[in-house]
């Protein structure tokens, strides 16, 4: 239920104006509060911010995010130079910025939260266009859960009519969470589902398959496929976070809203964390399903570890890593042998791999330098983007893409966005690829991305015969 007061018009108001805000100060408070309930700050006040929001929890839960209310939006079609770029803007944005953050935590303060589009030299397909090719939001009201410790930033630009003193703005939040309205968040019913061109698939599947066998300019190619799901109601992005949260607790979950809906996965797949000078990332690739049985789920596991062809595509993820963190770590550790990482449908093989970053090395740059590993796109990574060109015939947009947080003191986390899926309204387009070397088998593969859309589908009310 909705209760309306005078506030609510401020709101709006607020947000309307804050896009000609941009040139003025960020002025942000942050406090540590008693424990709030994420869905519950996610959900309030939604009918004001729907469409500008944003959700994150890492696995098992030590950390969430969540932001409500674009302050700024950084919204990039460009290739080139658009990691980079988006460095400059947050870095010039904080050059001017007031910060009154007491607490040393990470995740708290003025933060960046989106991503970037897979290939920014992809045909774009309209219903990826209001994500362009770098999208990122600063939120107005934002809450970060570190393990039991809970804090509230509220960012506004300064001249703005409520934001001019700290004070100020810790009363904006207070009002805020007098204004909170609740809803029902109902299941969205799928009255179609649709597995889009698979014999086009499975050809290109063969095409690219042939190309590694009878070539040597080329050893790997990630080839994915997309499922179309249609509703009876427009899907309540709601809905699909908090069955993703049940259901896929050890993955990293994520939602990007959007005016009519919004990218939302949970992928088990980190790309890089920094927090101070260590860095972390991993290998993930090689997969096989679960079994219901323990022993059976074993006997799966086991032979995925000795399985060669698994092990090669692998192998290849954590070579391309090690080169690419090489040149911006003084130290860097990857275990010699990969061990199991266990979701609910599907078991991978997986490296962890730690460092410690050299100084003056920003998150962003080491984003640009992992993406795209070859457990997304192949060995070597130019031949293999062409053939998924030439190959995929779909554009991929935040599919398999970096997406993840900053904040201002260069901390921050990105996931490789698999697992996931874009909500437009009544409909929902869901991906999944899977690693292709010599040996793969087109019908295997195709049974495996199957599984891979599991997850998502699941979380939608559907499943994957
Ligand atoms: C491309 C996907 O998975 C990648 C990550 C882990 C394992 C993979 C594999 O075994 O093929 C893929 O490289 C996906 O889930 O859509």
């Amino acid at each position: 239920m909705l209760i309306h007061s005078p506030y609510h018009t401020k709101f709006v108001d607020t947000m309307k104006h804050k896009e000609h805000q941009t040139n003025k100060v960020l002025v942000s408070y942050t406090r540590k509060v008693k424990k709030i309930d994420p869905v519950g700050f996610f959900q309030m006040n939604r009918s004001v911010y729907t469409g500008e929001r944003f959700f994150w929890q890492s696995p098992d839960d030590p950390m969430t995010i969540v932001g409500i209310g674009l302050l700024r939006t950084f919204l990039n079609h460009r290739a080139d130079d658009r990691f980079s770029q988006i460095e400059k803007e947050w870095r010039e944005l904080l050059s001017r910025a007031v910060i009154d953050n007491p607490t040393r935590t990470e995740g708290t303060g003025p933060l960046l939260f989106g991503g970037f589009s897979f290939d920014p030299y992809s045909v774009k397909e309209e219903m990826w266009q209001p994500f362009g090719d770098t999208l990122f939001y600063l939120p107005e009201y934002m809450l970060t859960i570190l393990n039991e410790d809970c804090y509230i930033t509220v960012n506004q630009f300064e001249n703005s009519e409520m934001s001019r003193s700290s004070n100020q703005i810790k009363k904006m939040f207070d009002l805020f969470l007098k204004n909170a309205d609740s809803y029902d968040v109902q299941a969205p019913s799928i009255s179609s589902k649709e597995e889009l061109s698979v014999p086009e698939w499975l050809t290109s599947v063969s095409t690219v398959i042939n190309k590694l066998k009878t070539t040597d300019t080329v050893d790997k190619v990630v080839l994915a496929r997309k499922l179309k799901l249609g509703f009876s109601q427009p899907v309540l992005t709601d809905y699909v976070l908090k069955e993703l949260r049940v259901q896929q607790k050890n993955s990293f979950i994520f939602l990007l809203e959007t005016a009519d809906g919004g990218f939302i996965g949970a992928s088990p797949e980190r790309l890089v964390q920094k927090k101070d000078d260590l860095v972390l990332s991993t290998s993930l690739a090689g997969s096989i399903g679960r079994h219901v049985e323990p022993e059976e789920d074993k006997k799966l596991g086991d032979w995925l570890l000795k399985d060669e062809k698994n092990r090669y595509e692998h192998a290849l993820v954590v070579q391309m890593i090690r080169r690419a963190l090489q040149p911006y770590c003084k130290e860097l550790h990857i275990p010699e042998e990969p061990i199991l990482l266990k979701t609910p449908y599907i078991q991978h093989l997986y490296t962890p791999v730690s460092g410690t970053a050299r100084p003056e090395t920003s998150i962003f740059h080491l984003v640009g330098e992992l993406h795209p590993t070859p457990a997304l796109g192949g060995v070597p990574t130019r031949e293999a983007m062409k053939m998924i060109r030439d190959q995929e015939k779909m554009d991929r947009g935040f599919y398999a893409a970096p997406v993840g947080w900053t904040d201002y003191r260069g901390n921050g986390e990105f996931i490789v966005a698999i697992r996931s899926g874009l909500i437009k309204n009544q409909e929902a387009f869901l991906y999944a690829g899977c690693g292709l070397v010599a040996d793969s088998d087109p019908e295997e593969e195709l049974k495996e991305t199957g599984i891979k859309f599991q997850p998502m589908l699941k979380a939608m009310g559907g499943s994957f015969e």
